[in-house]
């Protein structure tokens, strides 16, 4: 385990008291300029010699953000006031609340014993009684007094008679500690893998041109659907996202078929929520199943290694449908209701997103990735020309279905080719060709929405490795 007692500088015992004195000047000046409002100053019980350094300060921090949430819930009325101290003695903040001093005491308690690590909390409650400033204690309010972090007996005992070394007492708080960010680094990372994948739905729809596609300029192939309808469609399928981080950020490794049956049954909802928005417009019901996939499979592999892996994102994806194709299309009925995915795999054999999904999303990780992180330029070049690479080695079931014939493959490979021999969307010729493919399809009736839902996958993973591979800006 990491340790977090590698940095910072020590303190000696002069120190801590001068720190002492400052703070007590603090909080008198905080009680006799606001007598209206209770003042609280937040602090840690960090023993031995280090108290402050980046893992200390931001374990400090996340922890405030929750005690400030769990204010605002209760509809407590607080800001923070005063200088911040982040001296080597340890982080410290003030609080004024706009509560009285024991019912404030009571929640600040409550926050303390809420968890394992939030028994580092300090948090003093100050009253003024006979001129004199003094923090309330737990027995002024009858509360339990407080329980030492290392063996649960009442922490003035063990302090008293110096029962835990240093060194045990550092390996205690810093197991608190690590398991507090771990959780915390979870969570943010689940929010930017929400961020990501919503991204990822509304950048694909707004680039352009994209021949079979709804763009902001043309939607001829999709006459039922705009760019207004993908906004819609994305903005409903943000609880779904959240959803998916969540699964994969619980998942153990020998979960991982687990955690995609879980994820389906939100996926579910998801799509029903996606045709609510949609006015019953089928928009995003391939990027619901693969968009989620890749959130949670991210999230899976972040709380195996606690870092970006793109590997081993792949490896998450294959173990969780390990038999999907099996279970889904193998076992299949001929039912007269069959998808055209269903359809094709009974008359052609393809197996469509499902075996491409079962593979790990290869034709994404190959071919879509490696051209979206070579482009160079805006957003849109580098979509439009990824588009068009992945175009080329997708068997599109959208656009076999369109055309009822999977021999459409061959003309489409045909376009791109000539397309991207061009220079696809970099250049005044391709573009040219890019133009007439988006009328020629338009006219046709046919569509990429396979492809489609490729590039916002590619995409994602871009901002995975853009964006997220370096590590977490608050960290
Ligand atoms: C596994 C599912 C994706 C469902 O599979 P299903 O058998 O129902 O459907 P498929 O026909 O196989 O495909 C579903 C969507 O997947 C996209 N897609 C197709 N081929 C590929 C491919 N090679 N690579 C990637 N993605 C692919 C495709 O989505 C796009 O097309 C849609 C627009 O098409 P359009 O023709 O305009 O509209 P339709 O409604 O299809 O037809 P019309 O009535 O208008 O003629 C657009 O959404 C694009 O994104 C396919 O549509 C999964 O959904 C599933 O598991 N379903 C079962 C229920 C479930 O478990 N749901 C939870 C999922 S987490
Ligand atoms: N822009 C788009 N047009 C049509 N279908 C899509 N599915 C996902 N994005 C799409």
């Amino acid at each position: 385990m990491k340790n977090i007692f590698t940095n910072g500088e020590k303190q000696d015992i002069p120190a801590v008291l001068a720190n002492k004195d400052h703070r007590a000047a603090v909080q008198r000046r905080l009680v006799a300029d606001y007598p209206e409002m209770t003042v609280v100053a937040a602090k840690l019980n960090i023993p031995g010699p280090i108290k402050n350094n980046p893992a200390i300060k931001e374990f400090f921090i996340v922890g405030l953000n929750q005690l400030e949430h769990q204010w605002r819930q209760a509809g407590t009325l607080f800001y923070q006031k005063g200088q911040w101290l982040d001296a080597g003695t340890g982080p410290e903040r003030f609080y004024l609340v706009k509560a009285a001093a024991p019912v404030v005491k009571a929640a600040t308690t409550a926050f303390e014993e809420a968890t394992a690590s939030n028994r580092l909390f300090d948090l003093d409650v100050l009253v003024k009684e006979n001129g004199q400033v003094r923090p309330l204690s737990r027995a002024d309010s009858g509360q339990s007094a407080r329980r030492c972090f290392v063996c649960g007996r009442p922490a003035k005992e063990c302090g008293r008679s110096r029962r835990h070394s240093v060194a045990e007492l550092q390996e205690a708080v810093n197991k608190l500690i690590v398991a507090a960010l771990t959780a915390a680094h979870r969570s943010v990372v689940s929010d930017r893998l929400v961020q990501f994948a919503q991204r990822a739905l509304l950048y694909e729809v707004m680039a352009w041109p994209k021949p079979g596609l709804v763009d902001p300029v043309e939607h001829g192939a999709h006459p039922d659907m705009d760019a207004f309808t993908f906004i819609n469609s994305a903005v409903s399928l943000r609880r779904y996202l959240h959803q998916a981080a969540e699964v994969g950020m619980r998942a153990n490794t020998d979960d991982y078929p687990l955690m995609f049956n879980e994820l389906r049954e939100f996926g579910k909802v998801a799509e029903q929520d996606m045709f609510a928005a949609t006015r019953g417009v089928n928009t995003h019901k391939g990027a619901v199943f693969s968009l989620g996939i890749l959130v949670m499979a991210t999230a899976a592999s972040w709380r195996k290694l606690g870092r970006v892996d793109l590997d081993d994102i792949q490896v998450v994806v294959k173990a969780a449908l390990v038999d999907l194709v099996k279970d889904d299309l193998k076992k299949l009925p001929n039912a007269a209701d069959e998808t055209a995915g269903e359809l094709q795999y009974r008359k052609y054999g393809l197996t469509g997103i499902r075996g491409e999904a079962q593979a790990g999303y290869p034709t994404v990780f190959q071919y879509g990735l490696p051209t979206m992180l070579e482009t160079v330029g805006s957003w849109n070049t580098r979509i439009v020309q990824t588009l068009l690479t992945l175009a080329r080695h997708t068997e599109d079931s959208t656009l076999i279905k369109r055309a009822g014939d999977p021999a459409i493959l061959q003309w489409k490979d045909k376009q791109v080719d000539e397309c991207l021999a061009a220079g696809g969307i970099t250049t005044a010729a391709g573009r040219a060709l890019l133009n007439d493919l988006e009328q020629e399809f338009s006219r046709r009736h046919l569509s990429l929405g396979g492809t489609a839902d490729l590039i916002i996958l590619t995409f994602f993973l871009t901002l995975v490795k853009e964006e997220l591979a370096n590590g977490l800006s608050n960290e």
